[in-house]
This record gives structure tokens, C-alpha cells and sequence, in this order.
């Protein structure tokens, strides 16, 4: 039987009087690739926050790896990687700069992976020798994802990481997220809005409602039967 990579209990997160996250339950088996959906300010980027103790809840646990998330080595902590929904890039380095950076403070580093996504990707030109501030959006958001690829991390977190992409850049995004799970068996939770990118990657699905996982199991199983598009459901589960 394959163990959790994830496991989040009951949390609850306020920001002053809103209620945002009112109990959510999240079981994340190794190798499952998930796709979080909800509407605008449902709580999917507070969520992915909370799990990766990024932001710290009120109430409730978020487990990683089998250990409780505030109380993770650094050693457990380099297995994930993450994309915020706002690239936090340090804008005033290039590119090059940056993942010289980064690959100094992970000890398991994938230096060809880098170079090859930085050649598909856009960077193999002046881009990647240019300040990250003068970058179009999704370069930027390309160059967060090569960031958050390059220590083959065992749990992939990503928060709306196609947004600006071009329909090439999020093929191609979506193609290695694809090699990576079957290479790696590496677990992915992501939110995004483009339900034919999620219906091309992830098998699962969890809707975000009301501040709790309303829904969430296997995406073929929740639509066989119901007759309904994925786009339905989401209608359908999150009026
Ligand atoms: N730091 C904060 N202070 C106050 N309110 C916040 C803060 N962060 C988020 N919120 C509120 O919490 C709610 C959930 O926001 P969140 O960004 O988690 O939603 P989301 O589901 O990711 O939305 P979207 O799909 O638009 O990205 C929103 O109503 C938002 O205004």
C-alpha cells in the first residue's frame, strides 16, 4: 500500500471575521496528481499556503511525509517544491543568477534537468543573462516552475502554475509534469482554473466549497454516470 504524502486535518483559517478554510480534510496518497478547484477566493492558494506551513492556520494539522508541517528538517523540506500564484522571484538577478542561488541551497540539484528546461523554455538566448524585473509574466512563471523542477522534489505544490502561460509553454509545462509523476512517482497537488488542462493531467479531483472539501475523488469515477463535462460539475458542485 502506498503511504500519504499529505494529510491535513481539519483546518480552519480566518482572516478577521471571513471564514475562509472551515474544516478541510485532504488525504494525498504517493504518485496521485491532484487537481484543487474552486471559484475565485474559495481559499485553494490560502489552502496550499497552510499546507506547506507557508501561513499558519488557527486550527487543525497539515502532515507531510508523515511529519506534522512546523516541524519539518530542512532535509524533509527539500522534497517539495512549490509555485506560488505570484512568482516571489528575486527580480533584481537573471535567471542564471537565480538557480546558481538556489542550486547552492539544495543538495540534491538536477543540473541537466535545469539546462535542458532553460534551452526548451525560452532561456537558452540573451533571456536568461537579462534582470528577472524586465521578464514578461510567463517567462517569469516559466522560470518559477524550472525553479521549483530542478531538486526532483517528491511533492510538487502549484498554484495556478499555467495562468500565463501560452497554449505551447502550458503543453509543454504539462508534459513534464506528466514525465515527472511517471518517472518519480512524485505527488502533485495544483489549482488552476483551465479544466481541459486538469481533465489532460490529473486523474483526481478535489473541489474547494464553503471553506471544505466538498468533493474529491477520481475524475473519471465522479463524471462517469452524471452524464456532465467536467465544466458542469464545477457549476454543479460549487453553486
Ligand atoms: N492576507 C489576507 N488578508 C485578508 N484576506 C485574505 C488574505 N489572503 C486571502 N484573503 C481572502 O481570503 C479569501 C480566499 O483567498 P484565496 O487567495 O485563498 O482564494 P483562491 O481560491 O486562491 O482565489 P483565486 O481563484 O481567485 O486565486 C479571499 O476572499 C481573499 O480576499
Amino acid at each position: 500500500m502506498k503511504s500519504f504524502i499529505v494529510e491535513v486535518g481539519n483546518l480552519h483559517k480566518s482572516f478577521g471575521k471571513q471564514q475562509v478554510l472551515q474544516g478541510v480534510n485532504l488525504m494525498v496518497e504517493q504518485g496521485k496528481v491532484i487537481g484543487l478547484l474552486g471559484r475565485n477566493g474559495a481559499g485553494k492558494s490560502t489552502l496550499l499556503e497552510c499546507i506547506l506551513g507557508l501561513r499558519e492556520a488557527d486550527t487543525g494539522n497539515s502532515v507531510l511525509f508523515g511529519r506534522p508541517v512546523n516541524a519539518m528538517s530542512e532535509q524533509v523540506r527539500a522534497n517539495i517544491g512549490y509555485v506560488p500564484q505570484k512568482s516571489e522571484l528575486f527580480e533584481w538577478l537573471t535567471p542564471k543568477q537565480l538557480l546558481d542561488y538556489f542550486k547552492a541551497l539544495y543538495p540534491r540539484w538536477n543540473q541537466a534537468k535545469v539546462d535542458g528546461l532553460m534551452q526548451r523554455w525560452g532561456f537558452g538566448g540573451e533571456v536568461a543573462d537579462k534582470q528577472i524585473s524586465k521578464l514578461s509574466g510567463g517567462e517569469k512563471q516559466r522560470l518559477s516552475i524550472i525553479r521549483a523542477l530542478a531538486h526532483d522534489p517528491k511533492l510538487l505544490v502549484l498554484d495556478e502554475p499555467v495562468a500565463s502561460l501560452d497554449p505551447v509553454g502550458r503543453r509543454d509545462f504539462l508534459q513534464e509534469l506528466i514525465g515527472d509523476v511517471i518517472e518519480r512517482d512524485t505527488t502533485v497537488i495544483f489549482s488552476t482554473h483551465i479544466l481541459s488542462d486538469l481533465e489532460r493531467v490529473a486523474l483526481d479531483v478535489a473541489f474547494l466549497q464553503g471553506g471544505k472539501i466538498v468533493l474529491q475523488g477520481a475524475l473519471d469515477e465522479l463524471l462517469e454516470g452524471r452524464n456532465l463535462s467536467l465544466e458542469d460539475l464545477f457549476v454543479e458542485v460549487t453553486k
